[in-house]
């Protein structure tokens, strides 16, 4: 259940005061605001919300995001939940260094890449749509649908990116697209073994990842909740 009183930190310099961010050590929705708060150099305070025991659900919990997903923001008294407003919030707060290009070709790549994380494929293998197949149907028909829903969405990935990745996913500065990337890839790979050989840019950019502090930090093992054997 949730512990409002848990707190870790993690982050580099402070910035105006402390930011608290309700996380799950294996949400990639979390995972993508984590990304965005080290880049900004934000510290934070990490409150977490087991997901697994239903923390999600606790009425405490409900009153900061009545949709009882993570993650939620708190900045003071400004509350915010859903990853993409939470990124946006913080880009336009704290603009350096930038997460959208000025090239507007670019800009829309980035758009269109992070909706296909975060309306193609998350919500298809979210935890309450997979427990939900599991239970009516079985683990077969779980696994099949979170399968088929990543490989459509790295299918278009691959597409939309082969001809204007660098580094990452639209050049070789880090933007938007990349922060809903990562923690998607990662969790392909690492929660849903998906194969990740028909998607050769997207591996490229995530071999980028790995070397990046920022993305380094924010992997599910490395935060204070994971358990200590994954
Ligand atoms: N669009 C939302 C989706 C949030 C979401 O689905 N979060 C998942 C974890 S990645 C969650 O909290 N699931 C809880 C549940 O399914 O009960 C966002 O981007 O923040």
């Amino acid at each position: 259940m949730l512990d409002f009183d848990q707190a870790d930190s993690s982050g580099s310099e402070t910035k105006d005061r402390k930011l608290k961010l309700y996380s799950y050590w294996r949400s990639s929705c979390a995972h993508r605001v984590r990304i965005a708060l080290t880049l900004k150099g934000l510290e934070y305070e990490y409150i977490p919300v087991n997901l697994i025991k239903g923390g999600q659900f606790d009425p405490d919990f409900k009153e900061i995001n009545p949709m009882g997903t993570v993650p939620a923001l708190a900045d003071g008294d400004v509350v915010i939940s859903d990853s993409f407003a939470i990124i946006m919030y913080l880009d336009e707060k704290y603009p350096e260094p930038p997460l959208l290009p000025r090239d507007l070709h670019k800009r829309a790549v980035n758009y269109q890449a992070s909706s296909i994380v975060l309306s193609g494929i998350q919500p298809h293998q979210n935890l309450a749509v997979i427990r939900y197949i599991e239970e009516k149907i079985n683990t077969e028909e779980k696994t099949a649908w979170v399968n088929n829903a990543i490989t459509k969405g790295f299918t278009a990935l691959e597409k939309l990116l082969v001809n204007c990745a660098g580094k990452y996913a639209t050049g070789d500065e880090v933007c938007l697209a990349d922060l809903f990337l990562a923690p998607q890839i990662n969790g392909a790979i690492n929660r849903f073994q998906i194969n990740m050989e028909p998607y050769p840019t997207l591996t490229k950019i995530y071999e980028s990842y790995n070397d990046h502090p920022a993305f380094q930090n924010a992997v599910p093992e490395k935060q204070p909740d994971a358990p200590s054997t994954i």
